[in-house]
């Protein structure tokens, strides 16, 4: 599903940890119902992107808006309720709770909690793994279950974008065309994804937009049917 409507704005942010500044001018736009990649060796920076939008790192300069309104500098609770969830990099759950209590863990927000029951039957609907394992600890979870979590606790906040870090990381192929699965599955239903993936083919194939970072910076962005992946590999290295 693609309208022309921009949902997410970067426009020029820089951050620093102290001294070493991890992005520089980053300019970004996210329009509403796509999904966006963005591909970077590691250390490149798109972590701390994510973490920018989400409110967790606070830009020095530049703007952020989503959905019109500015978010640059707003707390990472105030903007999950704005409608921006995050699956961070590695499928990170709480691994002492059980996979239900993950979950629930994601409707945190007044409106999300509003809307729980059917928040959780449509999760589990697209994951039915996660209905069958729903009492057990989310330590106990394979690699690939862990993601789908992380996934499903996303939902559960009913975002309007999904900021996806490192999709098919340490996973194995079958897992991870499943997972692409559910993600176009999930788009088609109206969310927008950001998706970090090291992987460049795939994350050519699956997005409609493609971001290349390289030691902080946007070095190469444009449609991804028209960018070669050799162009997105020498972006990606810097050569
Ligand atoms: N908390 C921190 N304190 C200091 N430097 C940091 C911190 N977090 C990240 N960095 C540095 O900022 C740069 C960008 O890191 P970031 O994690 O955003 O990159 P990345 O592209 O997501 O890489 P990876 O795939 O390894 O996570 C790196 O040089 C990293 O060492």
């Amino acid at each position: 599903m693609t309208s022309n409507n921009v949902l997410l704005k970067v426009e020029g942010i820089d951050v620093s940890y102290g001294d070493f500044q991890a992005l520089r001018k980053v300019k970004l736009e996210v329009k509403e119902g796509t999904v966006v990649s963005v591909i970077g060796a590691n250390g490149a920076g798109k972590s701390t992107l994510f973490q920018a939008i989400s409110g967790l790192q606070k830009p020095s300069e530049g703007k952020i808006s989503f959905m019109n309104n500015d978010i640059t500098g707003c707390l990472a609770h105030e903007i999950v309720a704005q409608g921006i969830s995050m699956v961070p990099e590695g499928g990170r759950v709480f691994p002492g709770l059980s996979v239900l209590e993950n979950l629930i863990i994601g409707s945190y927000t007044k409106d999300a909690r509003k809307k729980k029951t059917k928040l959780l039957r449509r999760t589990y609907d697209l994951f039915p793994i996660l209905l069958e394992k729903a009492n057990q600890l989310a330590g106990n979870l394979s690699g690939g279950q862990r993601q789908m979590l992380a996934i499903g606790r996303a939902l559960m906040s009913d975002p309007k974008l999904i900021l996806f870090d490192e999709v098919s990381l340490g996973l194995a192929p079958l897992v991870v065309k499943d997972i692409y699965k559910q993600i176009e599955a999930i788009n088609q239903e109206g969310t927008t994804f950001v998706l970090v993936e090291q992987d460049v083919r795939r994350s050519l194939r699956a997005s409609e937009m493609s971001y290349v970072m390289l030691a902080g910076e946007i070095v190469l962005s444009g449609k991804s049917s028209e960018l070669s992946e050799e162009s997105v590999r020498k972006a990606y290295f810097g050569i």
